[in-house]
C-alpha cells in the first residue's frame, strides 16, 4: 500500500473517532499508598456510537468519566475528543452525572434553559428551544413545574434536558439512572436511546446495570476490579431501533449471561477485597 493511501486511512479513521483514550493511566496517592484507578486504557468510541462502561465499584468507572470531561489532570497517556488533544472541558462535551443536580429555586423550563441563559441567547428563543428539549425528555405541560413538584426520575429527565440543550455532539453519563426503580430506568433509558438516535450523538454510559447497558449500547466495555482495565468488549448485536420489549427476547438474555460470566468474577474480587479491608480495620 503506497504511504499517502495508508495516510488517507489512518486520516479518516481518525475523524469519525469522536472519543479516544490512548494507553491511559492513573494513580492516586492515599494514606494506604498508591492506588492505581486506571491501568493502561485504550479505547475508541465512533462518531454516533453508544457506549457502556460496566464494572464493580472502584473499577474505575468514574476516575475515566472524569478524565474524558475533562475534569482531572495528572494521568499518562493521551485523551482526545473530536480529533483534538485535549487536557479540560471540551465543549463538544455534554455530561450528565448521578446526584441530583436540577436547580430547586427555578422552574422546570428555567432550569432547562439556563446554559442558553449563560449563553446570552434572548427569552423567547432559549424558551422555544428549551421547550423543544422538555418535549424530547416527555416533560411537555410541566414547563412551569418546581423540581420538589416532580418525582426522581422527572427531576432526572429535566438534567438530562438541560444538558441536551446545547446540541453536544458528544454525551457523557455517568450512572444517571442510579436513583431510579426499575420501570422507570427502562422508560427513560428508552427515551435517551430515541433522543440518541435521532440527535446521532456519541455517547459514553457509565453503569453498574447490565440490563441498562445491553439495552442501550452498540458495545460494552467490562472493566476488571482494581488495577482499572479493559477486561473485554462485547459487541451488541441487537436490532435498531431497539424496542423496550427487545429485554424480553432470548438473544437479549444471552449477551445478559454472558456480561455477567465477566462481571461476576471482579465483582466477587471486589467483595473480597472490601471484606478484607473491613476485617483489617476490625482488628485494630
Ligand atoms: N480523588 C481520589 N483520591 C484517592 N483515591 C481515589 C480518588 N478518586 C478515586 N479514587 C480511588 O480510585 C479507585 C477507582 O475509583 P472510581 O470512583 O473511579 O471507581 P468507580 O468504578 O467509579 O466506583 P463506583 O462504581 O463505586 O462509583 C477507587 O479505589 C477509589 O478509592
Amino acid at each position: 500500500m503506497a504511504a499517502s493511501t495508508a495516510r488517507l486511512r489512518l486520516a479518516s479513521s481518525q475523524t469519525t473517532n469522536d472519543l479516544v483514550l490512548d494507553d491511559v493511566t492513573m494513580r492516586f496517592q492515599t494514606r494506604e499508598g498508591t492506588i492505581t484507578a486506571v491501568d493502561r486504557v485504550s479505547l475508541s468510541i465512533e462518531r454516533g456510537e453508544f457506549v457502556s462502561i460496566i464494572g464493580p465499584s472502584g473499577c474505575g468507572k468514574s476516575t475515566l468519566f472524569n478524565i474524558l470531561g475533562g475534569l482531572v489532570s495528572g494521568y499518562d497517556g493521551t485523551v482526545s475528543v473530536a480529533g483534538e488533544t485535549v487536557s479540560g472541558p471540551h465543549p463538544a462535551i455534554g455530561m450528565v452525572f448521578q446526584e441530583e443536580s436540577t436547580f430547586p429555586w427555578r422552574t422546570v423550563i428555567d432550569n432547562v434553559a439556563f446554559p442558553l441563559e449563560v449563553k446570552g441567547v434572548a427569552k423567547a428563543q432559549r424558551y422555544a428551544t428549551a421547550r423543544k428539549f422538555i418535549d424530547m425528555v416527555g416533560l411537555a405541560g410541566f414547563e412551569q413545574r418546581y423540581p420538589a413538584e416532580l418525582s426522581g426520575g422527572m427531576r432526572q429527565r429535566v438534567a438530562i434536558a438541560r444538558t441536551l440543550v446545547f446540541e453536544p455532539k458528544i454525551l457523557l453519563m455517568d450512572e444517571p439512572f442510579a436513583a431510579l426503580d426499575e420501570q422507570t430506568r427502562l422508560l427513560l433509558g428508552d427515551k435517551v436511546l430515541n433522543i440518541q438516535q435521532d440527535l446521532k450523538q456519541t455517547t459514553l454510559l457509565i453503569t453498574h446495570n447490565i440490563t441498562e447497558a445491553v439495552q442501550l449500547s452498540d458495545r460494552v466495555v467490562i472493566m476488571s476490579f482494581r488495577p482499572g482495565k479493559v477486561k473485554r468488549i462485547v459487541d451488541i448485536r441487537l436490532p435498531r431501533p431497539r424496542r423496550g420489549d427487545v429485554v424480553g427476547s432470548d438473544a437479549f438474555g444471552r449477551y445478559v449471561a454472558e456480561i455477567w460470566n465477566d462481571l461476576r468474577e471482579e465483582a466477587s474480587r471486589g467483595m473480597a477485597e472490601s471484606e478484607k479491608g473491613a476485617l483489617g480495620r476490625a482488628g485494630r
